[in-house]
């Protein structure tokens, strides 16, 4: 269950064309996480695939059953949205169950089916309350319970932890992968973070401006990038890009990542000087500014003492380049 298909999926606001004519197919089953830069259209993607917004060509079918054109409500569908959207006059317990009510389910299904999704969610003890008696990570997880309680076909979720402190942000991306595991659903994502994009995705798709640069697995999109925006987008701190002309002349651009920088103070390919240091507890990054290439980020393992204005080199782990032609895309 829960199977989705996009083809050739197109919308237009007005005569800017937003998204252009995406095919995707997302697996029963499986979670797919949307990346990409601000305004790429992840959002309206996902809103297209809810009925919230219009599809102006293409189709969208979900377990072959072509629902393009069908109201939200007829969809299967759930959606978890990144400011919550619960009704503030209702109990936790009515915000979960509002939607099995309005279908006319029995009080027994109902009572079972919210108690299910509160055990899931630790909600028990909030039952009784309002969403303004509520933390930002609670109503979060009322949202999400919300959706569980109808047994969508297909999990929508927007940004749905960027409202959150960073611990809270990690023990509710971890209830997520959890929920996944546990219900077996069809999940699409849409996320900024990196760290939820790599940790969360069986698939990840990288739009750029309203088309989608690549479909992979996390570790695929990091191991093989099919070109230097996927490069550079997946990967936190982001992949260097060096001049070739200047390394072995591979191409036009070889991309080498923080953590395949060798630094010395003695001798190397690239010198430089230390132009700023971020110790984070169990790795260091430094960043060199060297002529040719520009600023460079190397992640060290554990605690370093370079200080700014340090003269270093830098060396590239051959191996783990990659190389880039003019048009940026990976010479193979
Ligand atoms: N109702 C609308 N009318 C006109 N243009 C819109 C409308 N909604 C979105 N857009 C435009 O469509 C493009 C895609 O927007 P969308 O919100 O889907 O991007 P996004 O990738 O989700 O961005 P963000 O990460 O910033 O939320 C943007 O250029 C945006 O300005």
């Amino acid at each position: 269950m829960g199977a989705l298909t996009l083809s050739k999926v197109t919308k237009s606001f007005g005569k800017t064309e937003v998204i252009k004519g995406i095919d995707l197919h997302v697996a029963e089953g499986e979670f797919c996480v949307f990346v990409g830069p601000s305004g790429c259209g992840k959002s309206t993607l996902l809103r297209m695939i809810a009925g919230l917004e219009d599809v102006s060509a293409g189709s969208v079918t979900l377990d072959g059953r072509d629902i393009t054109n069908e109201a939200p409500a007829q969809r299967e569908i759930a959606m978890v949205f990144q400011t919550y959207a619960l009704y503030p006059h209702l109990t936790v317990r009515d915000n979960m169950s509002l939607a099995l009510k309005q279908a006319g389910e029995s009080r027994a299904r109902i009572d079972q089916a919210t108690a299910r999704a509160a055990s899931m969610l630790a909600l028990e003890p909030y039952l009784d309350r309002r969403p303004a008696e509520l933390s930002g990570g609670q109503r979060q997880r009322v949202a999400i319970g919300r959706a569980i309680v109808r047994t969508p076909k297909l999990f929508l979720f927007d940004e749905p932890l960027s409202n959150l402190d960073a611990a809270l942000r990690v023990a509710t991306r971890i209830e997520i992968a959890r929920l996944h595991r546990e219900l077996g659903a069809t999940m699409v994502y849409v996320t900024h973070d990196q760290v939820e994009a790599m940790t969360l995705a069986d698939k990840i798709v990288v739009l750029r401006a309203g088309v989608v640069e690549q479909v992979g697995s996390p570790m695929e999109l990091y191991n093989n990038p099919a070109n230097t925006f996927v490069a550079g987008f997946i990967g936190s701190p982001q992949m260097n890009f060096l001049k070739s002309a200047a390394l072995d002349g591979r191409g036009e651009t070889t991309g080498i990542r923080p953590e395949h920088l060798e630094l010395s103070r003695e001798g190397g390919r690239i010198a430089g000087t230390v132009s700023h240091v971020e110790k984070l507890g169990g790795e260091t990054l430094v960043y060199v500014r060297t002529e040719l290439h520009g600023l460079l980020t190397v992640r060290l393992f554990g605690e370093h003492d370079y200080a700014v204005g340090e003269p270093v080199h830098l060396t590239p782990d051959a191996a783990r380049a990659f190389h880039f032609g003019p048009d940026g895309q990976r010479l193979r």
